[in-house]
């Protein structure tokens, strides 16, 4: 096993998925720019092993780094509203000093939290709806050429290029996960996007221990759960990484209720409530997400 790992953004709601259910699993080093309450970190992860950094401070971000065996990197802006500045500085400055780094380190293997905005712009207005319905059979299946539909979705591009260099010219392994619609205890409320693209909390966490134990070179995989609705292929997750998701968001109703005699009823993202149902109809343009520090 590649340990100690370093997990960039480990507050976050991504990162806090994975230690809720992998937290045990591995030695963690923790690092994030505000600092991690209690509640946030593993039993067993020393203050020593919390890193209260900016992945854009190259010595910092090495520090961290030092005798690392794997990466997951989430740190970062995850809005898609996010402006140029912050993506610049958050997304992209950041993605290189980090992956520079453990590259430099001879870092093992490195899980990078692409977007499902790095493929935004498939979403034509002629497709849509209807990619949103089980009924359809278009797929990306991760060879397809990025085409972001938002600045954001830009600098999750560009991060999965940074990931393609540092491979080539390092041999570290890197893979590159598009993540879909994480969301708690249910899939998105109300919204067709949101229910094709759901990537449950125990999904997450399998996910990217799957990234932590499989060997690969470049990789881009779809993070999403064992949805009916789809337009991104999990073939890729399953072959190269093992992944072998438990839930599927047509295991609940359009307005996130488990429906009775499915899996849903009583599993571990049944129980939960959290976020989601703050998006309405096919295809939301409204960005609730909080606003985090720009540039
Ligand atoms: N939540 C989701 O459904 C999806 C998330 N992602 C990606 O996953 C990653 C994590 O997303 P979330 O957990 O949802 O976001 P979040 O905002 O909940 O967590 C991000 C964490 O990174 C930290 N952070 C941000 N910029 C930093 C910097 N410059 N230096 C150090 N720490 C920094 C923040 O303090 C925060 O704790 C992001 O890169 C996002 O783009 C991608 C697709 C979907
Ligand atoms: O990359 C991300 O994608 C998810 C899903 O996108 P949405 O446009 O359907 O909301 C988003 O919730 C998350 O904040 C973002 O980082």
């Amino acid at each position: 096993m590649d340990e100690p790992v370093l997990l960039t953004g480990a507050g976050g709601r991504v990162g806090q998925a994975i230690l809720r259910g992998i937290g045990d699993d591995y030695e963690w080093r923790l690092l994030d720019r505000e600092p991690l309450p209690a509640a946030k970190v593993p039993a067993g992860v020393t203050d020593a092993d919390c890193f209260v950094a900016d992945i854009t401070d190259p010595r910092a971000v090495r520090e961290a780094m030092h005798d690392v065996g794997a990466v997951i990197h989430l740190a970062g802006d995850p809005r898609k509203t996010a402006p140029w500045d912050s993506v610049i500085r958050n997304n992209i400055d950041g993605t290189q000093v980090v992956m520079r780094a453990a590259a430099e380190a001879g870092v093992e293997k490195l899980a990078f939290a692409s977007s499902n905005h790095a493929v935004g712009g498939y979403e034509t207005d002629e497709r849509l709806p209807d990619l949103y319905r089980v009924e359809d059979d278009y797929r990306l299946d991760g060879n397809e050429l990025p085409r972001p539909g938002n600045l954001y979705g830009v600098s999750k591009a560009t991060g999965e290029f940074l990931g393609r260099y540092y491979h080539d010219e390092y041999g570290m392994g890197v893979v590159c996960v598009r993540i879909g619609n994480l969301t708690k205890g249910h899939p998105p409320r109300e919204y067709e996007r949101g229910q094709a693209m759901w990537l449950s909390h125990r999904d997450c966490a399998h996910l990217f221990d799957c990234c932590l134990r499989a060997e690969y070179g470049f990789e881009i995989v779809y993070g999403i759960s064992d949805n009916d609705r789809k337009y991104y292929e999990i073939d890729r997750a399953r072959e190269v990484l093992g992944y072998d998701p438990q839930d599927n968001s047509a295991n609940y109703t359009f307005e996130g209720e488990p429906k009775p005699g499915t899996d849903a009823a009583g599993g571990p993202d049944a129980s939960e409530g959290g976020r989601g149902g703050d998006r309405d109809g096919a295809r939301s343009k409204a960005d609730t997400d909080v606003p985090t520090d720009g540039a």
